[in-house]
């Protein structure tokens, strides 16, 4: 493994069977790194095999073949307890919907609370107390915010919540799945430069997950661009952006005329029909 690649994917297959005949190859040979504290985007239409990929990493779905090594160490799906609560503190994972790591009838203080006292053991009530209001400082909410019920939240500040969520187990990687797709264009831009201050601040390294190339440019580095679960194009931001070389990647970027578009699933693949 290089030096600096904090998580590093080799060789993933991933196939899953639909019936006796029919079975969809999600992921076809996929290796990819991520270099310590920075940002992999992981782009491709509907299908791609995008998050399966992110599945695979975070141990949440097993692969076919090949391996992921996060810190050097082989991450592989398991249920026990403490390799999971190891693991999380390696890495946590930000998905579309952050109202599904809410509970709808406590503050959502307690949500954090309760990662706090798994992950951080050593503070007692008030401390996490303490810390639950700091977490939701540094992702730009207050106390107010952080003794309210989910529903009275926005979806960006529900999102802000899943953020400082998954800080509080003080990873190294954070897996972001789709994670400000469902949010308006200018609150899209609001977390966006939220998650990369924190990326700065704590060193994080991000893996982001997106349809949406409009975003791409505001938080990555490198970009990786996935087709059928294979990966057709790499490169930096400003490569893949601005000089693509695959004709699947200059469909994709001719197909996002502007942020929070959503392509239709199957759309991008009939047009590359041709390609
Ligand atoms: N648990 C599953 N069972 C069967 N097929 C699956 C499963 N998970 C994913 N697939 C299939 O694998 C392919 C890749 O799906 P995946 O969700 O990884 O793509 P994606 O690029 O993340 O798309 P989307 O953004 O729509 O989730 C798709 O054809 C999908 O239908």
């Amino acid at each position: 493994m290089s030096a600096d690649l904090i998580l590093e994917a080799v060789g993933l297959r991933r196939t899953f069977h639909l019936g006796r005949r029919s079975s969809v190859t999600a992921l076809d040979d996929v290796s990819c790194g991520v270099r310590r504290g920075t940002c992999l985007a992981v782009v491709g239409e509907s299908g791609s095999g995008k998050s399966t990929l992110a599945r695979v990493i975070v141990g949440l779905e097993s692969a076919d073949a090949g391996e992921v090594r996060i810190d050097g160490a082989e991450v592989r799906p398991t249920t026990s307890r403490s390799r999971l609560r190891a693991r999380a503190k390696l890495v946590q994972m930000v998905f579309q919907d952050p109202q599904g790591s809410l509970n709808r009838s406590l503050p959502v203080a307690a949500t954090i609370d309760e990662m706090l006292r798994v992950h951080r053991p050593d503070l007692d009530r008030a401390e996490r107390r303490a810390r639950v209001l700091e977490l939701f400082a540094e992702v730009g909410l207050t106390e107010r915010h952080a003794d309210a019920r989910p529903t009275a939240l926005s979806g960006g500040q529900k999102q802000r919540v899943a953020i400082a969520r998954a800080l509080a187990a003080e990873p190294e990687i954070i897996v972001l799945d789709e994670a400000v797709s469902a949010l308006d264009v200018s609150v899209q831009a609001q977390v966006l430069d939220l998650l990369d201050r924190l990326r700065e601040e704590k060193g994080l390294t991000y893996l982001f997950i997106t349809h949406d190339l409009s975003v791409v440019r505001a938080v990555a580095d490198d970009v990786i661009v996935m087709r059928r679960g294979r990966i057709v194009e790499r490169g930096t931001v400003d490569e893949i952006l601005d000089r693509p070389a695959h004709p699947y990647t200059r469909l994709l970027l001719e197909c996002a005329p502007r942020p929070g578009w959503v392509p239709r699933r199957g759309v991008i693949e009939e047009l590359a029909q041709q390609i």
